[in-house]
């Protein structure tokens, strides 16, 4: 295999990195329509979203991954599609790849380890080589289209092997990688099958980032009980024959532009029937995917609780409104807890509902992100309860949309990525219901000064962090001019054959690279 470097080192010392391209990846893409108009494939398009194309444009690039779609044909060719200076290049799946990588490993093995939920992880040996064979093929596809100055930003579990495929194929650009959900302590993360490729394959990245400092520090034990690791300063690692960075960088959002949206969104329809259908009656927001991490179950059984118990609520007519749009329905534990909190939110409305009021108004429908800001404005209490979660963008948005007069209160749990940062929340433990109904009766009965010192307290980390700041900070340690001096010695050889696995493929291969002709 041709060494890559040798093709493509920089002309001159002092030619930066950060001249290169950006390239993104991620299994979703948020790639505008034919037609041009923002949006997702098959997500709704938030401030992250809004975070990578402002980085892509400002220096040009491409989105990289998945179009959403299922194909017959999985070797159809990638479908590119540029915007300005932005090329989104997406890949359609067969069933049994979307089955095996996404359905499978992903989020039946990948996903509940990681959330801490060993019990409904369900290893299968062909989800496992489903997914490394389809990071490969997505890796091939990314290695025709990458130039050597081109900085290389993948996100997520869906994509931890796609570094160790793409240096397998002589790609020595600066690689970072980050992780969206939590990384757990050792003793959880052993239980990830694959765990020795897939902790090699993390060594792969030059820079590997995690929500919060817990995570990280986590995975540098994981590297460390391995005996693959050692420590080379704070934040570095020497991991299987490389020396990569290993830090935090919590995710946020644009609070000042989500403010905004909300101030604006007092006017939208469905805000305004919303509120015309309260009554008058207080109202508690919980906002997330239809997943167990999310503790729904146990939101609404504080709920009850508090109902219940404070003779506040039953008097004043609480109204709680949880927004949960389905998720990976395919997945059989999605498909369980969907059955469970439908079932759930009957026996609570039947109970202590009344024939002019229904306490929880429980919504599949996605809603966006205007109507999001709106509704929390009007929301006395945001309910984020997750037994785990990696950040939950959720808890920040609904902080950033209140009224500053007379802001409302945020309980959040302590298991949540955002408990780091937002440390004037009523942070709550999620498994104890009764704590968690106190904490809500609490915040609906808190007095202003309290709310506004709370909240301002919030607002102020919020500013402090911003998405923008979070693309910065990564951007530059992946590829700031400061590492580009000894950018070359951070490119290392490939990892050896049988690293990554099912390498004899590889071997004597024309790298992809000089077909290209860059
Ligand atoms: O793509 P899906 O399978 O439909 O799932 C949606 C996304 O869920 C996860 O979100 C995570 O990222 C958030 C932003 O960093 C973070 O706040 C949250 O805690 C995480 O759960 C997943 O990691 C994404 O890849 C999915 O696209
Ligand atoms: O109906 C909905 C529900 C959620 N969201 C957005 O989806 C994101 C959820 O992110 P979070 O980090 O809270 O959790 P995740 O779903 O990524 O695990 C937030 O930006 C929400 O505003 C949305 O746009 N419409």
């Amino acid at each position: 295999m041709v060494h890559l470097e040798l093709l493509y080192k920089p002309a001159g010392a002092s030619r930066s990195v950060s001249d290169g391209r950006l390239v993104v990846v991620s299994n979703r893409v948020a790639a505008p329509s034919a037609s041009g108009a923002s949006g997702a494939a098959g997500s709704g398009a938030g401030g992250l979203a809004v975070a990578l194309q402002a980085a892509l444009k400002a220096r040009g690039g491409i989105w990289f991954g998945w179009s959403g779609k299922v194909s017959q044909d999985s070797n159809a060719p990638v479908q590119e599609r540029t915007h300005g200076s932005v090329t989104y290049a997406l890949s359609d799946l067969s069933r049994r790849d979307l089955d095996e990588y996404y359905h499978g490993f992903a989020n039946r093995a990948l996903w509940p380890i990681c959330h801490y939920r060993l019990d409904l992880a369900k290893p299968s040996a062909p989800d496992s080589a489903g997914y490394f064979r389809v990071n490969e093929f997505f890796a091939r596809r990314l290695a025709r289209m990458i130039r050597p100055n081109d900085v290389i930003w993948v996100h997520d579990y869906h994509f931890i092997p796609m570094a160790a495929f793409l240096r397998q194929l002589g790609c020595a650009n600066r690689i970072g990688f980050f992780l969206h959900i939590p990384w757990p302590s050792p003793d959880v993360a052993r239980a990830l099958p694959a765990y020795d490729r897939i902790l090699r394959a993390m060594s792969a990245y030059d820079v590997v980032g995690f929500q919060t400092e817990g995570d990280a520090e986590n995975f540098r034990n994981c590297l460390v009980q391995a005996k693959a690791g050692r420590a080379g300063g704070d934040v570095w690692r020497e991991a299987y024959g490389r020396r990569f960075q290993v830090d935090a960088f919590p995710i946020s959002i644009d609070a000042e532009a989500f403010a905004e949206e909300a101030r604006v969104a007092e006017k939208n329809v469905l805000v305004k029937r919303m509120r015309a259908s309260l009554e008058g009656r207080p109202l508690i927001i919980g906002v997330d995917r239809l997943d167990y991490s999310k503790g729904i179950r146990q939101r609404i059984e504080a709920f009850a609780s508090f109902l219940e118990q404070s003779p506040l609520a039953a008097k004043s007519r609480v109204t709680m409104l949880q927004v949960t749009p389905k998720s990976r329905s395919e997945v059989p534990e999605y498909a369980k807890i969907q059955r469970e909190v439908a079932e759930q939110v009957g026996i609570v409305n039947g109970k202590l509902g009344d024939v002019d009021w229904t306490p929880l108004r429980y919504i599949n429908k996605v809603m966006s992100q205007s109507a999001l800001a709106g509704l929390y404005r009007i929301a006395r209490v945001g309910l984020v309860t997750p037994l785990r979660d990696g950040m939950n963008l959720v808890a920040k948005e609904y902080v950033a949309a209140q009224t500053p007069d007379d802001p409302g209160v945020l309980v959040l749990s302590q298991f949540a990525g955002a408990a780091q940062e937002l440390h004037s929340a009523l942070i709550v433990n999620p498994y104890d219901i009764e704590a968690t109904g106190a904490a809500i009766a609490r915040a609906s009965s808190m007095p202003l000064a309290e709310r506004k010192e709370r909240w301002g307290a919030m607002m102020d980390v919020l500013r402090a962090n911003s998405i923008d700041n979070w693309t910065a900070r990564f951007l530059q340690a992946l590829g700031g001019d400061a590492e580009l001096a000894d950018s070359a010695q951070h490119a290392p050889p490939p990892l050896a054959a049988g690293d990554i696995g099912e390498p004899e493929r590889w071997r004597g291969e024309t790298p992809v690279w000089k077909s290209v002709g860059h």
